[in-house]
């Protein structure tokens, strides 16, 4: 059982260093926390963590289910997609909650870091898959997940953060400090190819 304290920074199976998440300054945090739960104690066994390249068998694709349609994807394609994302060496933070009780992923929020020319060779961050597994909603983990990726966001220097989510979660996102933007968001979806 690895506590928070004690995750290895030089464990290669970890998309990035779990010392990124240590060394987050909880002080900037906008939103606070009831039942002192932090990202070294977020409740009785369960551990915060960057995403690792076993937790294909840890029910991480069946708590994305939760949150949106996933497909049949084999342990081959997890661990080929795992390996593209960390090779983008500062692009991809996805981190989890783990209940070690039963070793299943439980929460999770993935923080895209966008390169740019603009902005004086700037980077913008996104947050994205937001979820908390349904047993587990309620008890300060979405919370927990989204500022820790905010927080990360800051550090690293971005320009500007941004994700996009239903309208009844506004609320939820408005407490780490997001706003309702003028501008449009635009989207066209080729869902049927898949
Ligand atoms: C960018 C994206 O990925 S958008 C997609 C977001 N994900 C989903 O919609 C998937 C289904 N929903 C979930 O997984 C969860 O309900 C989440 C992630 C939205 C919230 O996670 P939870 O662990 O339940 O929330 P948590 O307990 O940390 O905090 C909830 C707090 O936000 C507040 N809140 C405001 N709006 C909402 C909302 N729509 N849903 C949940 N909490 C909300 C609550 O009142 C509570 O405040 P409090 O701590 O002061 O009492």
């Amino acid at each position: 059982m690895t506590k928070f304290n004690d995750l290895p920074s030089d464990d290669n199976s970890y998309l990035f260093d779990p010392k990124i998440l240590k060394d987050i300054n909880w002080e900037n945090a906008t939103c606070t926390f009831k039942n002192n739960i932090s990202i070294a104690n977020p409740g009785d066994s369960l551990v915060m963590r960057p995403l690792r390249d076993d937790d294909f068998h840890q029910d991480y694709l069946e708590l994305l289910g939760q949150l949106t349609k996933v497909g049949k994807i084999e342990e081959e394609t997890f661990f080929k997609r795992f390996e593209e994302m960390k090779e983008c060496c500062g692009t991809y933070y996805i981190i989890v909650i783990e209940d070690l009780k039963n070793n299943r992923i439980i929460g999770t929020s993935s923080l895209i870091i966008e390169h740019k020319f603009i902005h004086t060779a700037g980077q913008r961050g996104r947050i994205e898959d937001v979820v908390v597994d349904n047993e587990f909603r309620g008890k300060q983990l979405g919370k927990l997940l989204v500022q820790a990726l905010v927080l990360v966001a800051k550090k690293l220097g971005v320009y500007k953060i941004s994700l996009e989510c239903k309208i009844h979660n506004i609320p939820f996102y408005e407490l780490f400090g997001f706003k309702k933007d003028e501008q449009s968001f635009m989207i066209q979806r080729f869902e049927e190819m898949y």
